[in-house]
């Protein structure tokens, strides 16, 4: 048992512990080095301290927002990576769980409120001389634990009601959304309605929903209803409405798919010219700086919005939501769009996933179930908590569409989607083995089996055909039109977009590199490209970084082109890529820094894009990564066919039955 009286130089045992963490790859340098620090400059010597802090570390490494000190004692396997599942054996090295199972929870506590680097809001300030917060068993680097305070603070603001049912806002409401048009179900409450009358009610709401739930279409009514009444009451100037996605890839497809949806409303010209067809990203949106985390919007300086939407709100990490807090007005609605299920960001935290685990329950309160059915006539009733101290306030705030337009939930994508969120594994193999889908398995002999290139080849031949068969005419010796040049650009990107393949690891012969430089090759032999390395045409890439002089973002896709401008005597190899405002950009290769190809991209970078087809590869061994979230997120970017490759039915299996759960204290900040 340790005495934490004793203080221990770093040099020795704390030092040698780890280093042999971070040698196995069980701590990130980052993480070794912070924890360095925190004993250079506070002078820590604490054993418990000074691990538990690189922990808390790495676990923010892993995506977590602290180290549930609870958790890590009673079940420390489920806090880490599979890979760290060594039982430790005398006289062998100690795996942190190992390290942790022999500490008993008090006596970690007690070591943390001991300490002179932890703050413990409630015996003391937290404050900006101490890097470490331990909260109600959890411990936080303060950056992170001050981010969930924000947010919860900012939402707990706006979890108030608007009390009166304005007049005629029933039938208001029932002609936006009339009867079911499609195969709707004709039972249960159409939650479209419920979530427009929700937001009409309140400064917060948040709506979830898979894809295809009509999650826009329902956005684009309620704006159309709040323009309406706003400028029926005689304003001088309309709502200010400003729409957001977390990446550029995201944003455009919210233009794209808004601009339909406005000119579709039942409502005057005048309220639908006052509706934005385009969305921004979140970073433009709150004007990031260059080389800063600071925003030029924040409470200080807060945006000029009264109505803002975010979608595709699953990828948005626990310090950009507290950015996007701080700087609403606080007469400003927040509308969150996003589905729940989805792959959580890549940085810490997954606000949404947060916020609405458990939404399908419904938990409304009495008053909740009573304003949707004077405000709509819908009945929630079955979905009315056993009592009003058992409903959170965030759920009466909350929305979950649960039809999807797009697919049927008894089969294809629909279902599978359906039967990998249930982690229900037999029958996602069950709809995969199933002739006649729109979801098929390819079982591989192993990881180079060719067939992989051989359905990649399938994929993209139409984008290059096209390339080929649409290629602008000179006109005598003269280079094609500008436009000419930019229409044909526009539809290969276009078609290019329409099948993808996803990989779920970076490494290895089925990982996104492996894939990308096979399936290049392939398209070199079959005569489809002309080089397979370097430069080409045909060579599709994904931006890695942000250029703001290009107006480039990270994640956005463009294809190499050969091209001739109107004033240039021969052609030139350009990247052609398409701006959220439908225009196309040439770029010369020289002038991209950090292109990748992408005929492969792992199903983190698809959040936010749909294909028409995916081919999903799985990795050939069985890894963390592999889980529920990420399956369901690579199967719902296909809207009309998914193939998913492995090498076989465990690797599914093992995918569906993992779920990923990322710690952190919102849920119960909340009341969740
Ligand atoms: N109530 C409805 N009745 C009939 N069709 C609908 C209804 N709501 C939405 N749709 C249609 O369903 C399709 C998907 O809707 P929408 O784009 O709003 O869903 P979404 O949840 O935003 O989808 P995703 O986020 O997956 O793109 C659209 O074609 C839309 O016109």
């Amino acid at each position: 048992m340790l005495n934490d009286h004793i203080a221990l130089p770093l040099n020795t045992a704390i030092s040698a512990i780890l280093d042999d963490w971070t040698r196995e790859g069980w701590l990130r340098s980052v993480d070794h080095a912070f924890t360095c620090l925190l004993n250079e400059e506070s002078g820590e010597q604490n054993e418990i301290v000074l691990l538990l802090a690189a922990l808390t570390s790495q676990q923010v490494g892993q995506g977590n927002i602290c180290l549930d000190l609870q958790q890590a004692v009673s079940e420390p396997m489920v806090l880490w990576p599979e890979h760290w599942a060594v039982e430790p054996q005398e006289e062998t090295l100690d795996t942190p769980p190992a390290w942790l199972r022999q500490r008993p929870i008090d006596e970690l506590a007690a070591a943390l409120a001991k300490s002179t680097v932890v703050s413990t809001p409630g015996q003391d300030e937290v404050d900006d001389s101490r890097p470490l917060v331990f909260s109600g068993n959890r411990l936080y680097l303060r950056r992170y634990w001050r981010h969930e305070q924000e947010v919860a603070e900012a939402l707990e603001k706006r979890l108030v009601a608007e009390p009166t049912v304005a007049e005629g806002l029933p039938e208001r409401l029932a002609g936006l959304f009339p009867q079911a048009q499609d195969q709707a179900p004709a039972t249960g409450p159409d939650w479209q309605k419920v979530a427009s009358a929700l937001a009409l009610h309140s400064p917060l709401t948040i709506i979830t929903g898979g894809p295809g739930t009509g999650k826009t279409t329902t956005v684009v009514r309620l704006l159309g209803l709040l323009q309406a009444r706003h400028l029926e009451g005689g304003e001088d100037r309309a709502l200010r409405i400003r729409l957001a996605a977390p990446t550029g890839k995201a944003a455009a497809r919210l233009s794209e798919s808004i601009g339909g949806a406005v000119e579709a409303l039942a409502l005057d010209r005048s309220v639908k010219d006052a509706i934005p067809r385009e969305a921004t990203t979140l970073h433009r949106l709150l004007g990031s700086r260059r080389n800063s985390r600071f925003f030029r919007h924040d409470r200080h300086n807060p945006l000029h919005a009264d109505v803002v939407v975010v979608d595709e709100a699953s990828m948005i990490d626990l310090e950009m939501t507290a950015k996007l807090l701080d700087a609403l007005p606080s007469d400003c609605r927040l509308i969150l769009l996003g589905d729940k299920d989805q792959l959580a960001s890549v940085e810490a935290g997954a606000v949404l996933g947060d916020l609405c685990r458990g939404a399908e329950a419904g938990d409304y309160r009495a008053d909740t179930v009573a304003w949707i059915d004077s405000a709509c006539g819908e009945d929630i009733r079955d979905f009315q908590a056993d009592s009003d101290d058992q409903a959170p306030a965030i759920r009466q705030h909350t929305v979950m569409l649960r039809h999807s337009h797009r697919f049927s939930a008894e089969s294809g994508i629909g279902g599978l989607a359906k039967a990998i969120n249930e982690g229900d594994s037999d029958r996602s193999l069950d709809l995969l083995g199933e002739a006649d889908r729109d979801v098929t398995q390819q079982t591989l002999k192993g990881p180079d089996d060719t067939v992989v290139e051989s359905l990649a080849l399938a994929g993209y031949r139409d984008y290059l055909s096209l390339m080929e068969d649409q290629r602008p005419q000179e006109h005598g010796d003269k280079a094609p039109l500008d436009e000419e040049t930019r229409a044909w650009a526009k539809q290969v990107i276009h078609a290019f977009s329409r099948f993808q393949v996803l990989a779920t690891v970076r490494q290895g012969s089925l990982g996104v590199n492996g894939l990308n430089e096979r399936i290049a090759r392939k398209l070199k032999s079959a005569e489809l490209v002309k080089n397979h390395h370097g430069w080409y045409e045909g060579r599709p890439v994904m931006m890695t970084r942000n250029d703001y002089e290009l107006g480039l973002m990270n994640g956005d896709v463009g294809i190499c082109l050969k091209t001739r401008l109107e004033d240039e005597d021969e052609a030139r190899l350009r990247v052609a890529f398409e701006l959220p405002d439908g225009k196309i950009r040439l770029v010369l290769p020289s002038r991209l820094d950090g292109a990748e190809s992408v005929y492969a991209m792992t199903v983190h970078k698809s959040q936010g894009s749909e294909f028409n087809r995916v081919l999903v590869v799985l990795p050939e061994q069985d890894n963390p990564i592999l889980s529920r979230e990420l399956l369901y997120t690579a199967v719902t970017r296909a809207r009309e066919g998914v193939t998913i490759a492995a090498t076989g039915h465990a690797l599914i299996r093992a995918a569906v039955e993992r779920q990923v759960t990322r710690r952190s204290g919102l849920r119960e900040r909340l009341g969740l």
